[in-house]
């Protein structure tokens, strides 16, 4: 499973460079424009430089609406500032074929302009509460497009949680159905270390992180600190041990 993590400016960005070794996934955020709030270019290209060249960098694009030649235009930009993972939250969509639509202008924009870069169709756990696209939707929305990745994470940070919205057996219907169609799957959301070993026994991809790394385990008032995800790091290596000596007794 990879750590990825996401900082909301430079500042964070140098905190997870000290930590490099413990994350796999550098993931540019701005967290006050939302769960997944876009930064600015110019934040994208810095934090690119900053952080090691063997470390991707992530961009996300926001809770878009139903506009796809704005994300696309949008989804360009961030990929023009040198990250090569480009996440979209399918906020404004609320059938999966507006999903589809807005997630096909993204791929084409994207790879038109850089074919080996991932793009990733988020969409969120707790969609019943802002009114978007049910969460198992999301692999068949990101297979349609031709994207790379589904991912789920939670659109209102009020201290719940992806299990709390969609609890790990749900969870790994969806990642089932994410390898089914030849996707990653990454889920996100308040994940906490304890989250951990059921993510790893469900196959997760990726685990996208912030107020866990954070001080305080504060998303917004706290700044990640690189102990933290050390520590978020050391859970998960553990985790995966304990699961691959579990499998063969399964077996
Ligand atoms: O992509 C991952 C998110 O930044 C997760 O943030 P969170 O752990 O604070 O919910």
């Amino acid at each position: 499973m990879l750590l990825l993590i996401s900082p909301d400016g430079i500042e964070e960005a140098l905190a997870c460079a000290k930590a490099a070794e413990h994350l796999d996934i550098v993931d540019v955020k701005k967290p006050d424009e939302g769960s997944l709030g876009a930064n600015f270019p110019w934040v994208i290209r810095e934090i690119r430089d900053a952080v090691p060249a063997d470390k991707p960098v992530s961009a996300t694009v926001g809770d878009v609406p139903y506009k796809p030649g704005t994300v696309a235009q949008a989804a360009l930009g961030a990929a023009v500032s040198g990250a090569t993972y480009i996440k979209v939250g399918l906020y404004g969509c609320t059938t999966p074929e507006q999903g589809v639509e807005v997630m096909r202008a993204v791929v084409r924009a994207v790879k038109d302009h850089r074919p080996d870069a991932l793009v990733v169709a988020s969409g969120y756990a707790d969609a019943h509460r802002v009114g978007c696209v049910n969460p198992l939707a999301l692999p068949d929305i990101a297979a349609r497009a031709g994207a790379d990745a589904a991912m789920l994470d939670t659109a209102i940070k009020d201290g719940t949680r992806l299990f709390d919205h969609v609890p790990p057996d749900v969870c790994a219907e969806f990642v089932r159905r994410a390898h089914a169609s030849g996707l990653l799957a990454a889920l996100a959301g308040s994940v906490k270390q304890a989250d951990l070993g059921p993510l790893t026994r469900i196959g997760t991809d990726i685990v996208g992180v912030r107020g866990a790394v954070c001080s305080g385990g504060d998303r917004n008032a706290g700044r990640i600190q690189p102990h933290l995800v050390a520590a978020f790091r050391a859970e998960m290596d553990r985790q995966a041990r304990e699961h691959a000596a579990d499998v063969p007794a399964l077996n």
